[in-house]
């Protein structure tokens, strides 16, 4: 299969700091992908970076032929400002701005395709609600909603399913698998490894550097594992980029 992400010896550091580390490999397209380590690993980091949100301080990462546009990024919920007085309509309609403009007024068209994708993450009659005014869960499944009117064919999720309640997850794991059946390419950042063994086909194991990327039943060993949370103990935070040249760490 070809590759839709292509990192080629990505390194991305804050203040010179790396918190992803050499990584090379390739996300192929209509692949279904989660990115599991210990915390601090550089899941998030990975994730900004392919949304373009973050540059790399080395390396590169290769888009194929994809526009900005062609990459939804969902972060984390605690990113995210609830607090501005806005409805959910607004908050689904802005997932299509690309397509109508970011200044035009909300079409028939915009709110019929809106209430459909709320239908479909199971929030009907949910249009008039202030944001503030959600659960967890019900919030989360408004950012579905927007990503499924961006119909975009690379999906970002980071940690989607954290401090989400039971019955949402499940129905929010059942789109991202309706995704994988149109073949989008979906990257996952999961913390739960009974989610990313039953759900996700290819895992990437991170602690910084790769630890192992590729099937999930191959991935996923306690052997890799354990590895993994020795990799991430043994980092050293202060620990600059590598000088041109010298020998990777
Ligand atoms: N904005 C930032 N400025 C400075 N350092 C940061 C910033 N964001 C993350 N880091 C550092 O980069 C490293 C990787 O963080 P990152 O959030 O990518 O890890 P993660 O694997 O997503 O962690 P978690 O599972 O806890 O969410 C950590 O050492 C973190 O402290």
């Amino acid at each position: 299969m070809t590759a839709a992400i292509q990192l080629q010896d990505l390194t991305v550091a804050y203040d010179r700091h790396p918190a992803v580390h050499h990584l090379n490999g390739n996300f192929a397209h209509g692949s279904l992908t989660a990115v599991v380590g210990p915390n601090g690993a550089g899941k998030s980091t990975l994730l900004k970076s392919i949304a373009g949100v973050l540059r790399p301080a080395q390396g590169s990462i290769l888009r194929d032929s994809l526009r900005a546009r062609d990459i939804a990024y969902l972060p984390q919920q605690a990113d995210i400002d609830r607090h501005f007085p806005i409805r959910v309509m607004d908050v689904v309609s802005s997932g299509h701005w690309h397509r109508r403009g970011l200044f035009r007024g909300l079409s028939r068209d915009d709110m019929d395709k809106a209430s459909h994708a709320l239908a479909a993450v199971g929030l009907s009659g949910f249009q008039h609600r202030v944001i503030g005014s959600l659960s967890a869960g019900q919030f989360q499944r408004v950012l579905f909603a927007r990503m499924l009117l961006q119909d975009a064919p690379v999906i970002l999720l980071d940690e989607p399913f954290n401090a989400i309640d039971a019955r949402t997850t499940a129905d929010l794991l059942g789109v991202v698998q309706r995704w994988h059946d149109e073949s989008r390419t979906i990257i996952a950042v999961v913390h739960d490894i009974e989610q990313v063994r039953q759900h996700f086909p290819q895992t990437l194991l991170m602690a910084r550097q790769e630890v192992a990327w590729g099937p999930t039943q191959t991935t996923l060993t306690a052997a890799n594992l354990l590895k993994a949370r020795a990799m991430a103990e043994a980092w050293d935070e202060t620990a600059n980029v590598c000088a041109q040249g010298l020998r990777r760490g």
